[in-house]
């Protein structure tokens, strides 16, 4: 699902190296938990993986396409197609509503609306139905801005448009850094949920070890390179 191999990556020429992982591989339907300490580079992992920054040296494989050497367009429809992104600050379009802001992924996604659409529901419904898990309904609601909504509900609809169109991985960047803790142990549950339901592999970051529990892999970087702490066969590729 995901094959990194001899990655090395800095910022700057002349910087020393932040990242230098000789490998790491994740499975299908692996839940995958990166800790590593403020500055260690998690977050320009996940921007390697994601494909929004590229390694000068190394390859990283999603679902056997090795993105780092797409054109940048073809990038950004890989991504758009295949990776689902909860941002730490949520990111969500201010002047949208919730519902549309859930849609949203399928406006840069045909692939992600025909899935939706071959198990037979409505984009619309299937939207209403992830916000409905995450105890987010009413019209009202839907109906209402980003930016009307406290932060628990809109790292809630974060999720919901990450999910939508059940996108192969999700990438969780330190999600639940603003919740109180009932709010945080309830969020994972629910994401957990459905990244069960649909067999889809998550990369979650979080300094919160109490969560370590809930997953199947965990890692660790530190001094730029990837320790595994705990790995539980799942069985897949
Ligand atoms: N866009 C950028 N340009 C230059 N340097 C950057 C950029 N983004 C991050 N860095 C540097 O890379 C290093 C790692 O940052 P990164 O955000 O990946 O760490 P992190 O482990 O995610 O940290 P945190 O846990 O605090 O979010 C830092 O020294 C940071 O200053």
């Amino acid at each position: 699902m995901v094959e990194i191999k001899d990655l090395s990556y800095k910022w700057k020429d002349g910087d020393k190296e932040l990242l230098n992982i000789d490998y790491l591989h994740i499975t299908r339907g692996e839940r995958v938990f990166l800790k590593g300490s403020s500055g260690s580079g998690k977050s320009t992992l996940l921007n390697l993986l994601s494909g929004m920054i590229v390694p000068k040296n190394g390859t990283i494989k999603v679902l056997d396409q090795t993105i780092n050497a797409l054109k940048p367009s073809h990038r950004d429809v890989f991504r758009a197609n295949h990776m689902g992104y909860i941002f730490q600050t949520f990111n969500l379009v201010p002047y949208l509503s919730v519902l549309d802001n859930v849609m949203l992924p399928i406006q840069f996604s045909n692939e992600r609306l025909q899935r939706i659409k071959n198990t037979g529901i409505e984009p619309e419904e299937e939207a209403k139905r992830l916000l409905q898990v995450v105890g987010l309904e009413g019209s009202d609601l839907l109906n209402k801005s980003a930016t009307e909504l406290s932060v628990g509900q809109q790292q809630r609809v974060a999720a919901c448009r990450a999910l939508l169109g059940s996108p192969e991985l999700i990438i969780a960047d330190e999600p639940t850094s603003s919740l109180d803790e009932d709010a945080q142990e309830a969020f994972i549950n629910l994401l957990l949920k459905e990244c069960t339901r649909k067999q889809t592999t998550l990369l979650f970051v979080s300094h919160d070890i109490r969560f370590t529990k809930y997953f199947t892999k965990v890692i660790e970087l530190k001094n730029g390179s990837i320790k595994e702490l705990l790995t539980t066969n799942i069985g897949g590729q």
